[in-house]
């Protein structure tokens, strides 16, 4: 069965997708704020709405929208990232408008520059409404692209939010040279954060160590397709942030992520010194190499603790 999407946002990744399921034969349909125009028009005739914008754009288009969009219609949420002003992940600032529609969110290891030359990759579909989640499954996959479901949005969000913070710090980890030891202890000591939030926000467990956490984490981390950790890259290389952004050129989630969760953070009182370091960074504080001297000199601690 072919399904009319509308992909909202023809970014990097909102561009790959609706190619993607363009070729298995979907038909597509879109909007994206260069196009200008009302993106209501986008929302008749069809099955399936996929919002692909960065983190900056879902409030101002959810509330755009929430007056037009057909209760019946299915959402699937793709921005990775914690809003700053309201501290919401994607899903959680639709529902505010959006409080009754069929809501899913996707998320995984899945840099677009890779899954647009056809190589393999996996994800996850995940919403507590478990029909929505197999239907969108089975609809969606591709021959390269697998799909796996699990019925935790907030965990799946709030793992794909806060691996870029910590992707970001790996990329200066990198940038400074610190070698394999200090990358992977700062990626243990990174999950050990993101467990933190995650668990907090009321996400399994398990989904830390799933496709949309440990596995968006490594290969984030680890590859100069990811723009956070090529913009940590630039930190270490003493880049202010504005510099290093406009080198990048495109959507760097971490930067707004890590304030807005190290708000979350003050607010509950939750320890998370990676994140906060990358925030003093960020703010031009501290310089990389005392970023890191200071995370090496805390208080001495048991693993368990963060
Ligand atoms: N690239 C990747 O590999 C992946 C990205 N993601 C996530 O997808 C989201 C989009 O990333 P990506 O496509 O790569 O980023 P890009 O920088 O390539 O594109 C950003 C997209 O967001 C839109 N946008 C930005 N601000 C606003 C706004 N205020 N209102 C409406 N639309 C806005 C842009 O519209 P326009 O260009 O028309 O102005 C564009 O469509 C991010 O949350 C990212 O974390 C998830 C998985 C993989
Ligand atoms: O989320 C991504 C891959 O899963 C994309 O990462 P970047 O936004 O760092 O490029």
């Amino acid at each position: 069965m072919s399904l009319r999407i509308t992909v909202l946002g023809r970014g990097a990744w909102g561009g790959t997708l609706l190619r993607l399921w363009e070729r298995q034969g979907h038909r597509l349909n879109s909007w994206s704020r260069r196009d200008g125009g009302d993106p209501a028009t986008v929302l008749k005739d069809c099955d399936l709405v996929v919002v692909a914008v960065s983190m900056v754009g879902v409030a101002p288009l959810a509330r755009q929208l929430q007056d037009d969009w057909p209760t019946d219609l299915p959402l699937l949420s793709c921005s990775k990232g914690i809003d700053l002003d309201t501290l919401c992940t994607a899903s959680q600032l639709w529902r505010r408008h959006l409080p009754d529609v069929p809501l899913a969110v996707l998320s995984g290891p899945n840099l677009a520059d890779e899954l647009e030359r056809g190589l393999p990759a996996a994800s996850v579909l995940s919403s507590q409404d478990a029909g929505l989640a197999r239907h969108l499954q089975e609809q969606l996959r591709a021959p390269h692209f697998r799909l796996y479901t699990n019925a935790d949005p907030i965990g799946t969000e709030a793992a794909g939010a806060l691996k870029n913070v910590i992707a970001l710090a790996a990329g200066i980890s990198d940038g400074l040279g610190l070698g394999a030891n200090a990358k992977a202890s700062l990626l243990c000591r990174g999950l050990a954060e993101i467990a933190v939030v995650l668990q907090a926000l009321g996400g399994q467990p398990s989904t830390l160590y799933g496709l949309a956490g440990l596995g968006d984490l490594l290969a984030t981390a680890n590859s100069s397709l990811s723009r956070n950790y090529r913009f940590g890259t630039l930190l270490a290389e003493g880049c202010d942030e504005a510099t290093a952004l406009a080198r990048i050129g495109a959507t760097v989630e971490g930067t707004r992520t890590a304030r807005a969760t190290l708000a979350l953070a003050e607010r509950e009182g939750w320890q998370l010194p990676i994140c906060g370091q990358v925030v003093r960074l960020l703010a031009g504080r501290v310089t990389a190499r005392q970023a890191v001297q200071e995370l090496m000199q805390r208080d001495l601690k048991a693993e368990a603790a963060p």
